[in-house]
């Protein structure tokens, strides 16, 4: 075994602080920026977009919306939760018993189903429903826009062959919208949905990769959401107010027979101050097939995943915790695993 030595620690620790957030400014020129999308997606599984088409105003109108509902009552914001997992949440994460500090509204993208929703969530369901639709409209267009470059990027043919996943009308998006209310180390006095006292655990929102095609994410100007790197360290990503944050889903990793890999990440809550976010998971209508694209499948690169419809996975997803694994129930097993299986079970 070689045992580093303290200069070779230093300079490792040196190279893995410099890692770096791809940004991906959206008025470059098209073949570079669908070469930088393709490598982001395949390095990190996440990167940075400036120069996005989603107005400020737009923006700024849904910000409003969850500023006003998360400053209700308690009483009043369950109101909201009524059929699992959409509505209100506090802390409950999933079916499971995973917890963090945080309060959330998740919706479906659907225009029908926000407009039943609001009724619960605003006085003015009619301005909240509009915040809501203009918002998930203008991401969605941000979203198959970057598709349709990583589809170019890998010499796909049909640049529309990941875009059409989340384009189709009954695409089963969501939206979420997170609320981290500051938590002092050590304070057991928040408690916004007054049922339980212990907020010593600094997690927001536990470690996960998310099971959809691609994440759409904003923050206000308060941190707290870290990814994790290939060599498992935690990279804190600042902040940026007016960016948007784009992360690879285990679908897109299914999608690209592994070349882009689905980024696993994490919330710290703030001492001091609260994190709004607001996340659109772009994801394919419940009963269509997810199978490696077949550009993307050659005798070098055999096909790794199993099909399986957006259904089933996300029957998977709801079935396990937060943290596991669930692309590892639709891996083809490699040959050699195969030969394994069948000599330990032989008699
Ligand atoms: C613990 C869980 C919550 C989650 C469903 C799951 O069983 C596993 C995946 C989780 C996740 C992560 C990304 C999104 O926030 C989310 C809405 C999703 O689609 O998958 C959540 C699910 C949830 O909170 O309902
Ligand atoms: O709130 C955030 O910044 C990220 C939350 C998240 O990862 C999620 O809701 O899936
Ligand atoms: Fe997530």
């Amino acid at each position: 075994m070689v045992v580093p030595s303290p200069t070779s620690i230093m300079i490792r620790t040196k190279k893995i602080n410099a890692v770096r957030i791809p940004t991906i400014d959206l008025s470059m020129e098209r073949s570079k920026l669908s070469e930088f999308i393709a490598k982001a997606c395949e390095e990190y599984g996440f990167f940075k977009v400036v120069n996005h088409s989603v107005p400020k105003e737009v923006i700024s109108k849904l910000e409003d919306e969850g500023t006003e509902f998360f400053s209700k009552t308690s009483l009043e914001k369950r109101q909201a939760s009524t059929t699992t997992p959409f509505g209100y949440g506090c802390k409950n994460i999933g079916p499971n018993g995973d917890m963090g500090d945080l309060e959330y509204l998740l919706l479906h993208t659907n225009p029908l189903s926000i407009s039943e929703r609001s009724k619960t969530i605003s006085k003015d369901p009619i301005k909240f429903s509009c915040a809501v639709n203009d918002y998930t409209e203008a991401v969605k267009e941000v979203a198959c826009e970057i598709l349709e470059l990583a589809a170019e990027g890998l010499w796909v043919p049909d640049k529309s062959s990941l875009s059409k996943f989340i384009r189709d009308v009954h695409s089963d998006s969501l939206l979420r919208i997170n609320h981290y209310p500051p938590v002092k180390k050590g304070n057991d006095n928040w408690d916004p949905c007054q049922l339980q006292n212990s907020n010593k655990n600094t997690i927001g929102f536990g470690e996960h990769s998310d099971p959809q095609i691609l994440t759409i994410l904003r923050s206000n100007n308060v941190g707290g959401l870290q990814i994790s790197t290939h060599h498992g360290l935690w990279i804190p990503v600042p902040p940026e107010p007016n960016e948007l944050y784009v992360m690879v889903g285990d679908a897109l990793q299914v999608l690209t027979n592994g070349r882009f890999v689905s980024v696993r990440h994490r919330v710290l809550t703030n001492e001091m101050k609260p994190r709004m976010s607001m996340m659109y998971f772009a994801a394919p209508p419940l009963n269509w097939w997810i199978t490696p694209l077949s550009k993307m499948v050659t005798a070098h690169n055999p096909c790794l995943y199993k099909s399986f419809t957006w259904a089933q996975y996300k029957q998977a997803a709801y079935s396990l915790r937060l943290g596991d694994s669930r692309l590892d129930l639709f891996k083809v097993q490699k040959q050699e695993d195969s030969h394994l299986v069948h000599a330990s079970s032989s008699p």
